[in-house]
């Protein structure tokens, strides 16, 4: 089957999210794929979501809290919903201007469907006439400022047509020291090409050096593990404590040796927390990090699947 493609809309609440999602969509109708929208609001009406009233946009809404905290179940069941019946070939969340990245990731990657969507990144809109006044905020505001843009993989630095050219290259510079990785642009009504944004990959996936080399260093990066045994629990904790400590969360569904069902495990920032299930689910693993090598988890993790099944065999 082939993977949905997933945007993250992140940035600071008026900073052109909606328009950059407008201008999304009618790329995407030029192109012609299948497209599915999310919108999150805090509050209880929504108000953007006609940009997305199109009959050939799947539109699911979130009202009334954030996916990041208080609505993280319902986004589940909604992006599940979406999946089986839309089978969208890309979705677009826009999240609250509220939003933490890292926490939104989490509520996006379920271990239930994970395995079935390629993250492509998370895109940040910035007002600039915000960013260059931001110091007029609340500490805590701006604190969220700077992690929407430390964790993006693209930053749009938005409402250009407000600002001088030497307040441009001021902000553009700020942003380009609190996140060199990312690619920065200069818009006006979020205009970016589509193209640009596909070229985007957060998801781990198996590279060849060559595209490993030519693919653009992320921040935040995900990976899915699926098991295809039982591990054991002792060596699995083992795993565990030397977990690099940028990988911020794991969460999903593992088997031990000493019990038929999965537990449903989670992992946030370095403390672990297990529960057992009552039915089999898939054993999917998902973990999100910063500056991680996968490919060095993957081995660890194929290491204990194997030692398992080695154990077995001798008994
Ligand atoms: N001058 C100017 N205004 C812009 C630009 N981009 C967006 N706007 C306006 O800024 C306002 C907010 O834009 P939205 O796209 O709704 O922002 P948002 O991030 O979705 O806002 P929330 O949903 O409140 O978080 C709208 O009135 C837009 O028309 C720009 O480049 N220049």
């Amino acid at each position: 089957m082939n993977s949905t493609e997933v945007y993250i809309l992140s940035g600071f609440l008026g900073s052109g999210k909606t328009t950059l999602l407008k201008t999304l969509l009618e790329n995407e109708r030029f192109l012609g794929r299948k497209t599915a929208v999310m919108m999150n609001e805090l509050g209880k009406v929504s108000i953007d979501s006609e940009v997305a009233r199109d009959e050939d946009v799947a539109l699911k809404e979130l009202l009334g809290g954030c996916i990041c905290c208080s609505i993280q179940d319902k986004l589940e069941g909604q992006l599940q919903g979406l999946l089986l019946n839309e089978k969208p070939e890309v979705i677009y969340i826009e999240t609250t201007g509220a939003a933490h990245p890292v926490e939104v990731l989490d509520a996006i990657l379920s271990p239930l469907f994970a395995d079935q969507f390629t993250i492509k990144g998370i895109v940040t809109t910035v007002d600039g006439l915000r960013w260059r006044d931001r110091k007029a905020l609340s500490p805590q505001l701006q604190q969220l400022l700077l992690e929407q843009v430390r964790h993006a993989d693209f930053i749009l630095v938005n409402k250009m047509d407000e600002l001088s050219e030497s307040e441009q290259s001021k902000i553009i510079f700020e942003i380009q020291a609190i996140n060199p990785k990312a690619r920065c642009l200069l818009t006006n009504y979020s205009q970016v090409s589509i193209d640009e944004l596909r070229k985007l990959t957060l998801s781990y996936a198996k590279q060849t050096s060559a595209t490993a080399f030519t693919q653009q260093a992320l921040n935040l990066t995900t990976f899915v593990y699926q098991f295809q045994e039982p591990v054991s629990h002792s060596g699995f904790e083992d795993f565990l404590r030397v977990l690099p400590e940028t990988i911020y969360r794991v969460k999903g569904y593992i088997k031990f040796d000493y019990s038929s069902k999965p537990y449903l495990f989670q992992y946030s920032y370095g403390m672990p927390f297990y529960m057992k299930e009552e039915m089999n689910l898939p054993l999917n693993l998902v973990f999100i990090g910063e500056n991680i090598n996968w490919s060095e988890i993957e081995e660890k993790l194929k290491k204990l699947e194997m030692e398992f099944k080695n154990q077995k065999e001798n008994e």
